[in-house]
């Protein structure tokens, strides 16, 4: 499948259409099943070697991926492994009633309690995929939560049996899968975070889906996608022009720090200084100056006048931003900091708002705010900073996706929503996720650097789609933490270890496919 595709995210609603594509134009949802499930056999016997899985228990549910499993099992039984059912239900439809009888003619068992599965190496569920309409309850519910307490290693056909496939809430239970094996396109519960958990390690199994069939359901391209390597490196500002110089090179103004939170503009910048900006101003309280110059020497500072509390009161009266060519503004601030940030959205540059300047602009109309502003910008919030902007929208600890979506459609702003699988929205609904990062993130000052980090990509390229840069800015993010914490262990990447990374992710990124 040509990548872009390979990239793209659906709702189950759309996986259906695209499928009934396939089907209206010829092809037997009997010839679809064997052929999805042939390639997920073959993976299994990959991942799961039956030297040392020789048994495996199947879950069967009532629909096509029960279907999927009863195929599944029957190639398994033929490669040599010993294969056990457990048919959870007893109405079956037409697809998977024909596959459990020739199941039951090959003498496979086919059980209808849960127990004989313990003695299992590997369980393969199959009970819902996309299908799944309502909570899974009763006796169905009591074999999920016993099949989670066993320990064994689980295999989930597309979906773990439970789990919403558009916004990743579990119904009532979900099977807790070691690795899901996503059928034809990425569906949406993959990158939500609250489904992480139940997913495992997931990963794609193509099945030759004509572009033609994504595109006319999706769009060209697809409206939510993966945030790629390949896309990525598009994004880097390099390689730079031979004969480029400082100041082509973009010059961030990185506004943040106080008396109180003096450490934090230090990351942001940095960050900044790992984007390879060709000017780094910073605009600090006057008091955080003489710190911040001995650890960045090469960037020019801003000495702020300070509020009472230490905080910024104003930027100085002598700093021309003419040459500026965009703001990264929050880090450390304080919420005493108002009037500075009444000054910043003024500014005509590309901005970034991040930390306590996103608990600011809560403090006024967020949206009625945002869309008054005649530059573009990006608002980088965690959970519970998109809460305090946007009260009124999607849980962003629920379908982050929505939250995502709904939020930069408002506030015209692009919404960069943290989190296990950053989510990056444009106010046209175009959406990109992250799809790697490390628990070692979650830790204060990760989110400075990254603020820092995306400023400076932006400085460089002020032209450039910004919803890209932003996206490419926390993929970058990502990959340093997640090469800092293979070095150091996910205890051991505080703030200024990560920015120590970031060059190296970036070798990365232009390197990997
Ligand atoms: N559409 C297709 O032709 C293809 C689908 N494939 C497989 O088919 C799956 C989708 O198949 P289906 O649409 O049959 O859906 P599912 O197999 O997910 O299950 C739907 C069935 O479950 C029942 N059900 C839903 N929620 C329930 C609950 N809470 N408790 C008890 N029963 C419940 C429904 O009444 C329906 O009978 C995909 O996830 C994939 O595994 C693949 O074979 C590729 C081709
Ligand atoms: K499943």
């Amino acid at each position: 499948m040509p990548p872009n595709l390979t990239d793209a995210i659906v709702t189950a609603a759309e996986m259906r259409q695209i499928e009934q594509r396939l089907f209206d134009a010829g092809l037997p949802v009997a010839a679809l099943m064997e052929k999805v499930a042939g390639r997920i056999a073959a993976r299994i016997q990959t991942l799961y070697p039956r030297s040392r899985y020789p048994r495996i228990g199947i879950l069967i549910g009532p629909g096509h991926n029960g279907g999927d499993a009863l195929v599944i099992a029957r190639e398994l039984h033929h490669s040599g492994y010993r294969v056990a059912l457990w048919q959870a239900t007893d109405k079956l439809k037409d697809l998977p009633t024909a596959h459990l009888r020739y199941a039951d003619r090959l003498g496979i068992p086919i059980h209808r309690t849960i127990t004989p599965l313990q003695a299992s190496d590997l369980i393969v569920d199959g009970l819902f995929g996309f299908g799944l309409e309502r909570a899974i309850a009763g006796n169905l519910a009591d074999s999920i939560a016993q099949i989670n307490a066993w320990q064994i290693p689980i295999a989930s056909i597309d979906l773990p049996s439970g789990i919403h496939t558009d916004t990743g809430a579990t119904m009532g239970i979900a099977v807790r899968a070691t690795h899901t094996l996503c059928l034809g396109l990425w569906k949406r519960t993959c990158f939500q975070d609250r489904a992480l958990a139940a997913l495992g390690t997931t990963e794609l199994i193509d099945f030759d889906i004509p572009p033609a069939d994504i595109h006319a359901i999706l769009g060209n391209p697809p409206p939510v996608r993966i945030l790629t390597n390949t896309i990525a490196r598009q994004h880097l500002p390099i390689p730079r022009e031979p004969t480029t110089h400082k100041y082509r090179q973009g010059y961030l103004l990185a506004i943040g720090g106080s008396q109180r939170y003096p450490g934090s503009i230090h990351l942001t910048a940095l960050g900044a200084r790992a984007s390879g900006v060709g000017m780094l101003a910073i605009a600090t309280p006057e008091a955080v100056v003489p710190g911040l110059i001995a650890r960045l020497p090469e960037a020019l500072a801003l000495s702020c006048p300070p509020t009472n509390t230490g905080a910024i009161a104003a930027l100085p009266n002598h700093a021309d931003l003419t040459r500026t060519t965009a703001i990264a503004c929050g880090p450390g601030i304080t919420l005493d900091a108002g009037p500075l940030l009444d000054v910043v959205l003024d500014l005509p540059q590309p901005l970034v708002l991040d930390a306590d300047a996103l608990t600011l602009l809560a403090q006024r109309d967020a949206v009625a705010t945002l869309q008054q502003r005649r530059a573009p910008t990006v608002l980088t919030p965690h959970a519970g900073e998109f809460q305090r902007l946007f009260p009124k929208l999607p849980d962003p600890n629920g379908d982050r996706l929505a939250a995502v979506r709904a939020a930069a459609e408002v506030s015209n702003a692009i919404v960069l929503l943290k989190g296990a699988r950053t989510a990056i929205a444009h106010p046209n609904g175009n959406t990109w996720v992250v799809p790697i990062s490390t628990p070692a993130l979650a830790r204060g000052g990760s989110g400075d650097v990254l603020a820092g980090l995306l400023g400076g990509l932006v400085a460089q390229l002020p032209g450039s789609n910004l919803h890209t840069l932003s996206a490419t800015a926390a993929t970058w993010h990502a990959r340093a933490g997640v090469i800092a914490a293979r070095e150091h262990t996910e205890l051991g990447v505080d703030a200024f270890t990560l920015t120590q990374y970031l060059t190296r992710a970036a070798m990365q990124i232009t390197r990997d496919p």
